[in-house]
Order: structure tokens, then C-alpha cells, then sequence
């Protein structure tokens, strides 16, 4: 029997001891299952108190069940739902009478989540939108998974994929219609009029997001800076816990250091780095290089100085700011904080003043990696775009659109050629076409049992 056509099993919840587990089934052998281990098949949807027992009678938990006939269930398939005692020893007792039964497995990672997208229950976006929710972290996270999973980008690219068609089949018309070539242009005027709208409408999306996908990975900020100006302490300030060693002994810290912090409901993940300077020791080298290399690649980076070191010593595409340590040993001259054209140093977009130690300047300090995650991923209202992947697609049917614009009127066979590409792009958006190379990879990062 072919996998796909085979039963899965596998634990939904979370992981045990908890009070409640969740075990789920879904496959022709579900209902069968269900009478083995229940006793009978309980009435469809409502929640019934059965005791459970392997297929020797040997009872296994006092549990309730779920009966959910296909195609009315989750994944379009007749699907079973266990929810025990979330004890190790009775997942196992469970899970041991399941794999008992004829043409019955555990379930890979995703699987259930895709066999509803293979049985139309949700498309691409929406199965990628799931997967976001239940990884979401931050509240942004959260409401942009959602966004995904009610199917709004879904939604527009089914228009759009509806509307080039028609628009396909004005050019097609006009090319049977034409004797040599030589369409009349009444016929590709309202196409060309159709596209002009899609191509507008879909760079209307593409360029309201900011990089809304990004919120799936966070922004990096780095603090960099030379030995002992307090980046670690700056790290700990942040984190509002001690995560990194902090010691008056310059080069303390040599690994990469990572904490993920929710800002405002933005994901934001500061890395604490080596402290950059000539060194002979070799495993300082080793971690002035990673945290030259991390700096390099992060999305904004804090320049940390004291007094004593002011110059900034990084390179790379990232916004730098210049933050000064240590302000409360500057007797009296610390002052306001500036941003902007202004700022102190060379190289720097904006420059702080603070106490890491102390605590001051740490709100604005804070204020403004908030503004600046606010740009960074642009407004949430509308935003759909939620991964990378989504976001190239669009891309590939803008430019697809905007050849065909081209080439209408001095060739139509070529017009027509593009309107299928970018069709075919918004296809693979949707999952309708030529997927199976990508659902796999999108598939295999979801958690098993769901
Ligand atoms: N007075 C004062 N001391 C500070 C402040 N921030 C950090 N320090 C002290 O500066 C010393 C170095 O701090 P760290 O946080 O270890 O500095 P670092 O930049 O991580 O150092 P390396 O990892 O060695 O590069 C410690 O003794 C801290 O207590 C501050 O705002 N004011
Ligand atoms: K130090
Ligand atoms: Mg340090």
C-alpha cells in the first residue's frame, strides 16, 4: 500500500506529562481503529467517554473520543481524535495497540496538515500560514500567521490568476481571429486595459509590506564594539536577564551570545559578540572573527564606545549606531541622545548615550529599535505577504505581466506565452501547480500531528 494511502497516527498536543494529550488518526483506517480501541464507533462529532482497550481487552485509559467521517474533517479523511491522560506510559500503551493494527503508522512531520492541502481543505498560503501560527511567538507573529491562514493572500491570487486567464483568452481570440499575425487592436485593447490593472493591483501588495515576511525570522540586531565597553552588559540589560558573562577582564566574551526578545510585539534577536580588537590569542581571533562575520550579515548594528574608543571598526550594508556606554562615569556631560543627519561619528545613523550598567538612555535606547522594527516591517494592516517564497512568486507574475504589456500588438503569440508564465507563477503560489519539489521542504518543517 502506498504511504499516503496508509493511516497515521500521532500525538497533537504538546509534549508529555500533561494533563490532557491528544491523539490523532486520520486514513480509511481510522473508523476501524476507533472500534477496536473504543468498543464501537461513536455517534459522528460528539464527544463520547469510553474506555479504551488494546486488542487483547486489556484496558488502557479511561478516555473521551472524536469520530470525524471524511470529508467533513480536518483533513478530508475519515479522522479519529483520542484525548487521554497525557501520562508517557499511556501515550505508549496507545501508541503500541495503534501500530498494532493493520496498515497503520505514526505520522510524518506535516503529514496531516498535508494531506488536507492534497484534499483541497486549505492551499498553500493557508497550510503555510498554520504552520506560522503555530510557531508564532509574538503577538505581530501571531496576527500575521492569521492573516495567512484565513486565506486573504490566497484569495487575491486566486483573482488574479482568474482574471489573466481571461485575459489569455482575449489575446488567444484575437490570435485565432487574425489571419498573419495581425490582430486588431479593439480586440487587445480591453486585455491590455486588464493587465495594466492586475500589474498595479499586485505591486500595490507587493510594496505595501515592508518586509512583512521577515517577521517569521525577526530582525538581527548585533552589538559590536571593542573589549570591555559593556556589550554584554548592554546584552543582559536587554535580555533583563544574565545571559551573557559580563567581567572587567577585556575579552569575556569570545562565543556568539543569542536571546530572542519580543519588542512591542516585534521578534527581535540581539546577538552579544567578542570584543574587536589585534589579538595573539587564538581563540579570541576565532571569536573576533565570527563576531566581525555575525555584525556583517545582522540588520542593524549597536557600535558600543566608551570615553576611550569612539571609532567605529565595522563594515557592512546594516545601519550602525553609535551607542556610548558608560555615561555615568562622565561627570555631568552626559546628555540627550541624537539621531538623524547629525550623528556624532562618522558612519553612524544615529547616536545614544547610556548606562548600561545604570539603566539611562536604555528606554530610548529601546523606543527606538521599536521605530525602527516599525519601518523595518512595515505596517502590519494588509499586510499579506507572509513568507519569502510567496513574495517571489509575486514578483515573478509582475514581471511576467509586465513583458506581456510589451509585446501586445507586435506580438501576441509572446504576450500570450507571459500571461500563462505569470499565471503559472501565481499557480505555485496557491500550490495548484508543480509543486512537488517545494512541498516537501515546506511540509517537513512542521511539527508531527499536525
Ligand atoms: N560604570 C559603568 N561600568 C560599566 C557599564 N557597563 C559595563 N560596565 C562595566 O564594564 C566592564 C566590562 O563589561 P562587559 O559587559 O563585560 O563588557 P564587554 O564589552 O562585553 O567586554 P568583552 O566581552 O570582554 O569584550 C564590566 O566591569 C562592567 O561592569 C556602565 O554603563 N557603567
Ligand atoms: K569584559
Ligand atoms: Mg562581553
Amino acid at each position: 500500500m502506498h504511504p499516503r494511502e496508509q493511516t497515521i497516527f500521532a500525538l497533537s498536543s504538546g509534549r508529555p506529562p500533561s494533563a490532557i494529550a491528544m491523539v490523532r488518526v486520520s486514513g480509511p483506517e481510522a473508523g476501524p481503529a476507533l472500534t477496536v480501541l473504543a468498543g464501537w464507533l461513536p455517534v459522528p462529532r460528539m464527544a463520547t467517554r469510553t474506555l479504551l482497550r488494546d486488542a487483547g481487552q486489556q484496558p488502557i485509559d479511561d478516555a473521551v473520543v472524536l469520530w470525524f467521517p471524511g470529508p467533513a474533517s480536518a483533513t478530508g479523511e475519515d479522522v479519529a481524535e483520542f484525548h487521554v491522560h497525557g501520562g508517557r506510559a499511556v501515550l505508549a500503551a496507545l501508541f503500541t495497540a495503534l501500530s498494532a493494527l493493520p496498515d497503520m503508522r505514526a505520522a510524518e512531520p506535516g503529514e496531516f496538515t498535508r494531506r488536507a492541502f492534497e484534499n483541497g481543505k486549505l492551499d498553500l498560503t493557508e497550510a503555510e500560514g498554520l504552520d506560522d501560527l503555530i510557531h508564532a511567538d509574538t503577538d505581530r507573529q501571531r496576527r500575521q500567521a492569521l492573516r495567512q491562514l484565513k486565506g486573504l493572500l490566497g484569495d487575491r491570487a486566486r483573482d488574479w490568476r482568474a482574471q489573466i486567464i481571461e485575459a489569455s483568452a482575449l489575446i488567444e481570440a484575437g490570435i485565432d481571429f487574425a489571419d498573419e499575425g495581425d490582430v486588431p487592436a479593439e480586440l487587445m485593447a480591453p486585455a491590455l486595459l486588464k493587465i495594466k490593472g492586475l500589474l498595479a493591483e499586485i505591486e500595490e501588495v507587493l510594496a505595501a509590506q515592508g518586509r512583512s515576511e521577515r517577521l517569521r525570522d525577526g530582525l538581527v540586531v548585533a552589538i559590536a564594539g571593542p573589549p570591555n565597553v559593556g556589550k554584554s552588559t548592554l546584552m543582559n540589560a536587554l535580555a533583563r536577564r544574565e545571559v551573557a558573562i559580563v567581567s572587567p577582564h577585556a575579552g569575556t566574551t569570545r562565543d556568539i551570545i543569542e536571546v530572542q526578545l519580543d519588542l512591542d510585539g516585534y521578534p527581535v534577536t540581539v546577538i552579544d559578540t567578542a570584543g574587536i580588537r589585534e589579538t595573539e590569542d587564538p581563540v579570541e581571533q576565532e571569536g573576533v572573527r565570527r563576531a566581525r562575520a555575525r555584525a556583517a550579515e545582522a540588520d542593524l548594528v549597536l557600535w558600543l564606545a566608551d570615553a576611550e574608543h569612539e571609532k567605529i571598526l565595522h563594515q557592512g550594508e546594516a545601519p550602525v549606531w553609535l551607542v556610548r556606554n558608560k555615561i555615568d562615569l562622565d561627570g555631568g556631560r552626559s546628555g540627550a541622545t541624537r539621531a538623524g543627519g547629525d550623528a556624532g561619528r562618522k558612519g553612524a545613523s544615529a547616536e545614544f548615550r547610556i548606562s548600561a550598567s545604570h539603566g539611562d538612555g536604555l528606554a530610548e535606547l529601546i523606543a527606538a529599535l521599536v521605530q525602527f522594527a516599525q519601518v523595518y516591517f512595515g505596517s502590519d494592516t494588509g499586510a499579506l505577504i507572509g513568507r519569502a517564497r510567496q513574495r517571489k512568486l509575486l514578483e515573478e507574475a509582475v514581471a511576467s505581466l509586465r513583458r506581456s504589456t510589451e509585446v501586445i500588438g507586435a506580438g501576441e503569440e509572446l504576450a500570450a506565452e507571459e500571461l500563462r508564465s505569470a499565471a503559472h507563477s501565481l499557480g505555485r503560489l496557491l500550490g495548484r501547480v508543480d509543486i512537488e519539489d517545494i512541498l516537501d521542504v515546506i511540509f517537513r518543517e512542521f511539527c508531527i500531528g499536525k
